[in-house]
């Protein structure tokens, strides 16, 4: 079985210098030459004609409705753009403007990763934003939705409270409906910029009025690196088809994942009865089903997006901090996260529902903790569970932590399915000290 770990981001490996985008074009559309992250979410109500104040959000919507004209007919009707054409740099200058720092720390004196999750939300329809950019209207036709968080693997550094934080991005893939955007993060050291994370979001985009779909503009690859990144996003669709295809959910697991159930069955099966239904935890182990936490939110209009609807980007950040409190009462020491992988959002969230989260460890190797939340709303009104989100979550811990067992067959899918997503992680790399990410 291969050993997951934290991943080098792309950047550290020479793909990118930073500052500077892959196409290496202009920095950003901005006159400023790069946004602040306060103007990121200003700047998203301005392209949609959001409300700010949620008396007016159903007349802002209307107003939508007008833009309609504006939405192309087909793919081939929009302009061509280049990867430098979306091409955004994002400063949080968490050193230089103390007063910020507040709402990004931790008690540990680190970021709060969840924060950084809804930046990185915002950034990514922002950058797609430019992508779609009509030259001659003020408003965008188009509603973006964040679709999937494909993967955010954390590079080597800290993340320090008291230094500035620079984000860049830039479309790098399109379908007919959909995007793939790629974000970076760096932080300052001395007086240079570090690579922190890779991120690879999905987004897609929809009419004004966010009910059906709507084409975006072709992206032109313009150099052998956009050619290859272009290559790997056409792959990375080819990837998801075919991890979904092979789901739990749809597809009896393999010969060598059945032979780990029952290997693992055996081994809790007590040696003093001769019974499949006595059931016996081996030393170092914990039953998957005392390792759940769960909570509750009420989605207060405050949290909304640009849409009326439930900003993805607090939707990660409430999953994350459940994610990291589960792996930290199981592991039973400060756990860091190493990587997240293919959250869906699969059906948007109402301002006014009740959201219930589900966490649980659902797969552990080494240092290695797999966490998985589960979201679903419901209204006051209709009782019925929806579920909107499943999150993937991988933590490492200070120490070995324990072997979780399954002890139903859902909870083993649940065990090979966390394990598929840790072994979808690349190449170990050494783990630093100064790699603590925390909530
Ligand atoms: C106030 C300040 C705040 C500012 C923040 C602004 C940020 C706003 C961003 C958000 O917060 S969005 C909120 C979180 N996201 C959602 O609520 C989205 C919920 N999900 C949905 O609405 C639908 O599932 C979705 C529109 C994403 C897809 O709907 P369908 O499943 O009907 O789509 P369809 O099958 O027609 O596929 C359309 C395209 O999406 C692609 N797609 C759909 N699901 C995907 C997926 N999971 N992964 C990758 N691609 C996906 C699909 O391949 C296809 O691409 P192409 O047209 O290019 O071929």
């Amino acid at each position: 079985m291969r050993r997951a770990a934290l991943r080098l981001c792309a950047l550290s490996k020479g793909l990118l210098t930073p500052g500077r985008g892959l196409t290496q074009g202009p920095p950003n559309p901005s006159k400023q030459g790069i946004f602040h992250i306060h103007e990121v979410r200003d700047k998203l109500r301005e392209i949609v004609g959001a409300s700010t104040n949620w008396r007016d959000h159903v007349k802002a919507m209307e107003e939508r409705k007008l833009l309609h004209s504006f939405l192309a007919e087909s793919q081939k009707g929009l302009p061509p753009r280049r990867m430098k054409d979306s091409y955004v740099e994002v400063l949080l200058p968490l050193g230089s403007e103390p007063e910020l720092r507040e709402k990004y720390l931790t008690v540990q004196n680190t970021v709060r990763f969840g924060r950084i999750l809804e930046d990185l939300d915002s950034l990514g329809v922002l950058i797609c934003y430019m992508h779609t950019k009509i030259h001659s209207a003020k408003m965008s036709p188009l509603s973006i939705v964040t679709a999937l968080v494909d993967k955010i693997d954390m590079c080597r550094k800290s993340l320090s409270p008291e230094q500035d934080i620079k984000f860049s991005g830039h479309v790098s893939w399109v379908g007919k409906t959909s995007m793939e955007v790629k974000m970076r993060m760096f932080q300052l050291h001395g007086d240079e910029f570090f690579p922190v994370l890779d991120a690879t979001f999905v987004m897609v985009a929809r009419d004004c009025e966010n009910k059906g779909p709507a084409f975006v503009n072709p992206l032109i690859p313009e150099s052998p690196e956009e050619e290859e990144l272009f290559r790997q996003g056409e792959l990375n669709k080819g990837r998801r088809i075919a991890f979904s295809s092979t789901s739990l959910l749809k597809m009896a697991p393999s010969a060598e994942e059945r032979n780990t159930i029952h290997e693992m069955f055996l081994n809790t099966l007590d040696p003093k009865t001769i019974s499949f239904r006595s059931r016996v935890l081996p030393s170092n182990a914990v039953w998957m089903e005392n390792s759940k936490l769960k909570s509750l939110e009420i989605c207060h209009p405050q949290e909304r997006n640009i849409f009326n609807r439930i900003f993805g980007g607090f939707l990660m950040r409430k999953a994350y901090e459940l994610a990291w409190a589960t792996a930290c009462s199981f592991g039973g020491s400060r756990p860091f996260v190493v990587a997240v992988d293919d959250i869906m959002f699969q059906k948007p969230v109402e301002v006014g529902s009740l959201l219930f989260l589900s966490s649980q460890v659902c797969f552990t190797q080494n240092n290695y903790i797999q966490v998985r939340v589960h979201s679903e709303v419901a209204s006051l009104q209709n009782k019925e569970h929806t579920t909107t989100n499943v999150f993937h979550f991988t933590f490492m811990s200070e120490k070995e932590v324990p072997l979780v067992f399954p002890r139903t067959y859902g909870e083993s899918m649940l065990y090979l399915d966390g394990q598929r997503h840790f072994n979808s992680m690349s190449a170990p790399v050494t783990l630093e000290k100064d790699c603590l990410v925390e909530p």
